[in-house]
């Protein structure tokens, strides 16, 4: 059997042609969408996904503000600068780059963004709504998920879908999106007993374990749909996903590729957010 490849960088193009018209329409009512970017320190990773949301937004009119900050900067001075992006009217969406250095608590930071400029989904009221399935800024890699899903007609209502990790900025809530589609709906993680028994059980697996092509056929069954959240580096400095693609290949009917499967869609969800919140300007006016 041959496996489908779920094409997230085809499926952005054509999302983004519908944003750009999107961002068109405002700008004519004389609003510039924009997005803020906080980067702290000199992550090289972090570096290349932040440069690549800010080639996106100009491609579509979205303004971009890029804050960079020195690693050792302190939390005071990072909340400080928040709360100046949440003062500012012109600002629509703020996002932090993580993971942050040690000496600053992620959560406070992610409770500070106000929720209505919270571009990634990820303060807790948002997340609440997530699970109570009420319209609000959502996660932008599960989001982007679903909307492969949607793309590719793939039906999620009763299927047995398993989560394998539990981030707050994948595996929760994925978990959440899943259940909003009715499927049922498994976490697993790294204290997981016996995790191949549950995955082969799975119509659906989401993979966001952060281990280089760590899930092989044997953790899947027949006509399994995978998707592949991992960003690792191999020993030979290409990227790689969490899955083994070679080895699932043969077995599974569809699989995201990586690069080129979700990483894609997160950073048009992102865009696609940053509009979303732009847009309300006009009813808040
Ligand atoms: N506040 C916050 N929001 C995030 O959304 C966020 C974050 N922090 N921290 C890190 C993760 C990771 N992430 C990615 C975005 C794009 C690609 C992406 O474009 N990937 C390309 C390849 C990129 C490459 O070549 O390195 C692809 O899969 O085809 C990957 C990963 C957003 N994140
Ligand atoms: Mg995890």
């Amino acid at each position: 059997m041959n496996v489908n490849l779920i094409d997230g960088k085809k499926v952005s193009k054509e999302l983004q042609i519908k944003l750009k018209k999107r961002v068109s329409s405002l700008r004519q009512k004389g609003i510039l969408p924009k997005l803020a970017v906080i980067l702290v320190g000199n992550n090289a990773a972090s570096k290349v996904y932040v440069r690549n949301k800010q080639i996106t937004a100009e491609k579509l009119g979205i303004e971009t503000l890029n804050i960079n900050f020195d690693k050792n900067i302190s939390e005071n001075e990072l909340i400080k600068k928040i709360d100046e992006l949440n003062n500012d009217a012109t600002v629509d969406g703020i996002l932090v780059q993580l993971p942050l250095p040690k000496q600053i608590d992620e959560s406070k930071v992610t409770q500070r963004i106000l929720p209505n400029k919270d571009v990634d989904g990820f303060h807790p009221v948002n997340m609440g709504k997530l699970f109570t399935n009420e319209i609000g800024p959502q996660p932008c890699t599960p989001r982007g998920i679903m909307e492969l899903l949607k793309y590719y007609n793939l039906e999620i209502s009763g299927k047995n879908v398993v989560i394998i990790g539990r981030s707050n900025i994948v595996g929760r809530p994925m978990a959440a999106f899943m259940l909003n589609e009715d499927a049922t709906v498994t976490i697993t993680h790294s204290k997981t007993k016996n995790l191949k028994k549950i995955t082969r059980q799975a119509d659906i697996v989401i993979v966001a374990i952060g281990k280089a092509e760590f899930i092989d056929a044997t953790y899947l069954k027949d006509d399994a749909i995978v998707i592949d959240v991992g960003m690792n580096r191999n020993k030979a400095g290409k990227l790689v996903g969490d899955v083994n693609q070679t080895s699932v290949s043969k077995k599974v009917k569809y699989l995201t590729p990586v690069p080129g499967g979700v990483g894609p869609m997160t950073i048009t969800m992102l865009m696609q957010q940053t509009i979303e919140l732009a847009e309300k300007r006009i009813n808040n006016e």
